[in-house]
């Protein structure tokens, strides 16, 4: 299948392409940049070069319409939502990998992202493509909204004790923290090198975009409304995220029938692992990998749980779980092109 990538020349473009490059049933054959079109890739990223042979183009929709299966778009938020409709239109399925299509309350979405969201229309046929939940839907999609990082390892920390009704949702405490490359590859003076090294960051207290996606997909589970508690911090690592959950069991639980929980949970995910035997993950054990792993700690003197949920950001937080929704949507095996292991150290 012909696929193309818009935000050619962005972090999560590159990490689709280390993953197509070895898919046995896609080629990426247009690579679309608005800021470098008629360069080749490899010019912009050496490391790709006599691997990648592509010179990115500017975008025309009617003609990616004509050459290409799949979308995915790798730009940034308030982008998308002008091009995915019509190319919808014209039966082109897209992967978003930004937050135009992951809300679906339009005053909420002006709050987050300071725009208007897309027409409703073409909100109400998005999938939110967290496939450990979605997959009969994802199956289905013409528009794959990608979940965002933090939203990705978080539910994935709180889902099976919210859905199995261990703990008091009104209680939830998140902790979380990012590598740099979250914020993309452009300049910014919030993550250049020595305003990062040996520094570590609280940033968008309550007014993170990822606050209402946690809440929504939470509520839309727990079928009552859930409100969150969300404090990223950003450290310097490159790639990595860590979301540390505080929540208080409805009920005195051991850890061990929790992570029996987690793991009856979980039992048909391939990228979702729950530790054993009191190890709780660190970043370094996913890096560069589609795993989410997940650490737990019932605190039986407080009744508090303590989950530890980490994950690449570039890979399940963005670009290898957009294979991972294409493999669905596409009938193959979900975890095709993207079962590489964890780079270690
Ligand atoms: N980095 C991460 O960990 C994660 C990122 N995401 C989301 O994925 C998307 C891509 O992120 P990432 O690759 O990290 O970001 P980058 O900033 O690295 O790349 C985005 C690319 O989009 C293109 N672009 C920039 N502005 C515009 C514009 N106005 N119109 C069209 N294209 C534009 C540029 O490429 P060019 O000039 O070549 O077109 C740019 O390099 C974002 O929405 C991000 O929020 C989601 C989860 C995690
Ligand atoms: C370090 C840093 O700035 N990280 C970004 C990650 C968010 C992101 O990638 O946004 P979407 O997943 O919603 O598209 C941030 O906190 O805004």
């Amino acid at each position: 299948m012909d696929v193309a990538i818009i935000g050619g020349t962005g972090y999560g473009a590159v990490e689709l392409i280390r993953f197509l490059h070895n898919h046995p049933h896609v080629q990426v054959t247009k690579i679309i940049s608005h800021s470098n079109s008629g360069t080749d890739l490899s010019e912009v990223y050496p490391h790709l070069t006599e691997i990648i042979d592509l010179e990115m183009t500017p975008l025309n929709v009617d003609e990616l319409a004509k050459e290409v299966e799949l979308v995915f778009f790798a730009t940034p938020s308030n982008v998308s939502k002008h091009y995915i409709p019509s190319l919808m239109d014209k039966g082109v399925r897209c992967i978003d990998l930004s937050g135009d299509f992951r809300l679906r309350d339009g005053e909420i979405y002006q709050t987050y992202y300071g725009e208007e969201m897309a027409t409703q229309r073409y909100i109400d046929q998005a999938v939110y493509g967290l496939p450990e939940i979605n997959k009969e839907k994802i199956k289905q999609a013409s528009i794959l909204a990608n979940p965002g990082c933090y939203p990705t390892a978080t539910t994935l920390g709180l889902l099976p004790v919210l859905e199995n009704d261990l703990v008091d949702n009104s209680s939830i405490i998140i902790d979380a923290k990012t590598g740099t490359s979250g914020a993309g590859r452009g300049l910014s003076l919030n993550v250049h090198f020595s305003e990062m090294n040996e520094n570590f960051k609280a940033y968008k207290l309550g007014v993170h975009k990822h606050i209402p996606e946690i809440e929504q997909l939470l509520t839309e589970r727990a079928k009552e409304e859930i409100q969150v508690t969300f404090t990223p911090h950003i450290v310097p690592m490159t790639r990595g995220i860590m979301s540390t959950i505080y929540v208080d069991l409805k009920d005195k639980q051991s850890t061990d029938y929790l992570i029996d929980v987690y793991q009856n949970y979980y039992k048909n995910d391939p990228f979702v692992r729950v530790r054993r035997n009191g190890t709780i993950p660190s970043t370094r054990e996913v890096y560069g990998s589609n795993y989410c792993d997940i650490g737990l700690y019932a605190d039986e003197r407080t009744g508090k749980l303590i989950i530890v949920s980490v994950i690449d950001n570039l890979v399940k937080g963005a670009s290898g779980q957009a294979v991972q929704n294409m493999n669905i949507m596409c009938g193959w095996d979900e975890t095709t092109g993207i079962n590489q292991l964890p780079i270690y150290p």
